[in-house]
């Protein structure tokens, strides 16, 4: 069976009026100051079996611009997921018995779509399974920042979603899925998917209980003032992982030492990289970091010294 064409249906009929009307069995409260947003698999090869003008596609996007804007607003970090194009069948294994071969570069299939493309201060995940801590750096990434909440957006609410929310249950991660900003290969499974999750592993809410939640947030934020820079190590490791979806690679096959301009780096990522940089109070410019285009490079002019770890298969930095 490939991903089926999926025919049109309502988002609003997933919205439920009270905690109980989505069979919750938690009333965790959602907070900004713990949450990562995720944004998962919004690529093009996912979003084409849809109808583009249709429902639940437009709203669907509306939706999650609208709550990756309060995120941002709210000092709340964005992690988008994206499957590889061209996997490997050593790499793919069952996924091929169940799916075929999977997406391909072929039209810019594999990039995440125009209206919502990350921004380069924004993560990106390359995803090998079903769930989005399987074989990526999320698990540690929220460890390392004190997030325990995990608000999820994207497709495919019975698979991947389920999925993650599943694991992220399992791993003590509290998963937020929002009933509105998700959506299945129908309705039936959409509805089946937020039984599931609301019953066993997380909380379903509303793009309405997002926006509360982060106006409350941004308040906050607006009072302390500008945004706290990141460290050399923060930025090095966002910078790795744009790159390396720029290039349509994981970011463990990034070579420190390789020219990035060889392998395909363009002057406005690369201009966008200088935006991150000045965004956090760094000064270093579009001709020093074209200079010397490589990882280890910039990772010196930033004092953070990236160890790509093939074995651990995450990036790492030295403080
Ligand atoms: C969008 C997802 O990708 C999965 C679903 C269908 C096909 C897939 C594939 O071709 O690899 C993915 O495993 C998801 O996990 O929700």
């Amino acid at each position: 069976m490939a991903i089926p064409k999926i025919n049109n249906y309502s988002l609003t009929g997933q919205v439920k009026a009270t905690n109980e009307e989505y069979g919750n069995r938690v009333s965790w409260p959602l907070d900004a100051n713990k949450a990562v947003l995720l944004v998962h698999d919004m690529q093009k090869y996912f979003v084409e079996f849809y109808d583009q003008q249709g429902e639940p596609m437009r709203s669907l996007v509306q939706n999650i611009q609208t709550i990756v804007a309060q995120c941002k607003a709210a000092g709340i970090p964005i992690v988008y997921t994206a499957q590889p194009p061209h996997q490997a069948p050593e790499e793919r294994a069952l996924l091929t018995d169940f799916w075929g071969a999977g997406l391909t570069s072929e039209n810019n299939q594999h990039a995440i779509v125009e209206s919502l493309k990350p921004a380069a201060d924004d993560l990106v995940f390359t995803k090998w399974r079903y769930s989005a801590f399987q074989r990526t750096p999320l698990h540690e990434y929220m460890a390392e920042n004190n997030k325990d909440q995990l608000w999820i957006v994207g497709v495919y609410a019975h698979i991947g979603i389920l999925s993650t929310a599943l694991e992220a249950f399992m791993t003590d991660i509290k998963a937020f899925v929002v009933a509105d900003a998700v959506a299945d290969f129908s309705s039936t499974e959409h509805s089946m998917a937020l039984h599931y999750i609301s019953r066993r592993c997380g909380r379903v809410v509303a793009l309405q209980d997002i926006h509360v939640a982060t106006e409350e947030n941004k308040a906050a934020l607006a009072s302390k003032g500008a945004n706290t820079p990141q460290t050399g190590s923060e930025i090095l490791n966002n910078i790795a992982v744009s790159v390396s979806t720029a290039l349509g690679m994981a970011v463990e096959e990034l070579d420190q030492d390789e020219n990035l301009f060889e392998m395909g780096l363009d002057s406005i990522r690369l201009m966008a990289i200088v935006d991150v940089l000045r965004e956090n109070n760094i000064e270093i410019g579009f001709a020093e970091l074209a200079e010397q285009p490589t990882l280890k490079a910039w990772a010196a002019m930033l004092g953070a010294l990236p160890v790509i770890s093939a074995q651990e298969n995450r990036l790492v930095t030295n403080e």
